[in-house]
């Protein structure tokens, strides 16, 4: 494979103006910072902007303002053939009628490589992926899962520098999605490409990603790996918008060096935080389901829902006029609290966190 490239991208804007003439802006001046051979997800709701985001770097959509760097070189005003890039597809987009080493070297014919070294590259191709046994079928002998495979290798014969992924396994069923996730982690890890990858899935972000960007109507609102995005997101969108979230409400009491005092319904937390907040500040804090320990005893609640999911109890429980979920790990022959039953617990102070 060829070198992997550095994506910059600098105040780029995408305004649309809609037939009534009105404006959306539908991609707000973001800036963004991809190492080479980094695995970038973006996620974020319908409509925030990633699809757009992704189809200017590709060139198939013109950026209002700013500029895309890939490498050295600006390529925001360059049609998508002049630039460095290769695109998997949500539907595959493979041609019907060629079978899957057609399909694959299709590119390269354009490029008008010689016969040999077309052929020596499909089959490295389809070597990686373990589809030597398909070369001769036609897509609709194939499963979606199959072909989605082929439009991988398709694109990633090209050896470009940058690939893109516009939400390609939306189209498969549950089980089949986490085995391509897994199977696309295992050859962009392989290849070392620098990868963009747009999906409304937190999951399967969570499950590829070095980095994630967390986007909001145009806006990225946080840029982090999993680990950062899911225990210190940056504001209360992100943190509902990854996992599940309780938010409660707390009163600094003072700082003792790295942490924060923090009183927490009448029961004090020390939480570690750099954030600038004076005694008598409110702040609002965010703790994972999982991290409230239900052999605690700092609260009392009634129980509101309880359900056994096999692996885990999630439980609902009135906290302060609020409702906190919380979810028990491994409950199988252990006490079952049911609606109505008072539960007890206690917050894991590692695990608070500070907006
Ligand atoms: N051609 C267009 N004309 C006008 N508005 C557009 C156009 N394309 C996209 N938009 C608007 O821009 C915003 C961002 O759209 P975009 O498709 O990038 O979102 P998205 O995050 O990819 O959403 P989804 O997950 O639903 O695909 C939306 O408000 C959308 O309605």
């Amino acid at each position: 494979m060829k070198n992997a490239k550095r994506l910059k991208i600098e105040n780029l804007n995408k305004t649309f103006i809609t037939n009534k003439n009105q404006k959306v802006v539908a991609v707000n001046n973001i800036n963004l910072d991809i190492e080479p051979g980094e695995f970038v997800t973006i996620l974020g709701p319908s409509g925030c902007g990633k699809t757009t985001t992704l189809r200017m770097i590709a060139g198939f959509e013109m950026p209002t303002e700013g500029k895309i760097y890939i490498g050295d070189e600006d390529v925001a005003s360059k049609t998508p053939d002049k630039r460095d890039t290769a695109m998997v597809f949500q539907n595959y987009a493979l041609f019907p009628h060629m079978n899957v080493f057609d399909n694959i070297a299709y590119g390269l014919k354009l490029q008008k490589l010689p016969e040999n070294e077309i052929k020596e590259r499909v089959s490295r191709i389809l070597k990686l992926m373990k589809m030597e046994d398909f070369a001769t079928r036609v897509p609709s002998q194939m499963s979606g899962g199959q072909q989605q495979r082929v439009s991988l290798a398709r694109a990633l014969v090209m050896e470009s520098g940058i690939l893109l992924f516009d939400e390609p396994l939306s189209n498969l069923d549950a089980k089949l999605r986490i085995h391509m996730r897994d199977e696309i982690r295992r050859i962009q890890k392989t290849v070392g490409i620098t990868s963009v990858y747009v999906t409304h899935d937190q999951s399967e972000a969570m499950g590829l990603s070095d980095k994630i960007v967390i986007m909001n109507a145009g806006n990225i609102e946080q840029v982090g790996n999993p680990i950062e995005i899911y225990q210190k997101p940056k504001n209360e969108f992100v943190a509902n918008f990854i996992g599940k979230a309780n938010i409660v409400d707390g009163i600094v009491k003072e700082r003792i060096e790295e942490y924060l005092e923090v009183d927490i319904h009448g029961v004090e937390y020390k939480i570690k935080s750099n954030k600038n907040y004076k005694s008598g500040d409110k702040v609002r804090i965010v703790i994972r389901p999982e991290a409230i320990d239900i052999f605690g005893e700092d609260f009392t609640g009634v129980v509101t829902k309880s359900i056994f999911m096999g692996q885990h109890h999630e439980y609902e429980v009135e906290f302060f006029g609020e409702k906190l979920e919380i979810s028990y790990n491994n409950p199988i022959n252990r006490k079952i609290h049911d609606v109505d039953d008072k539960l007890s617990f206690s917050f894991d102070t590692k695990a608070l966190h500070i907006f």
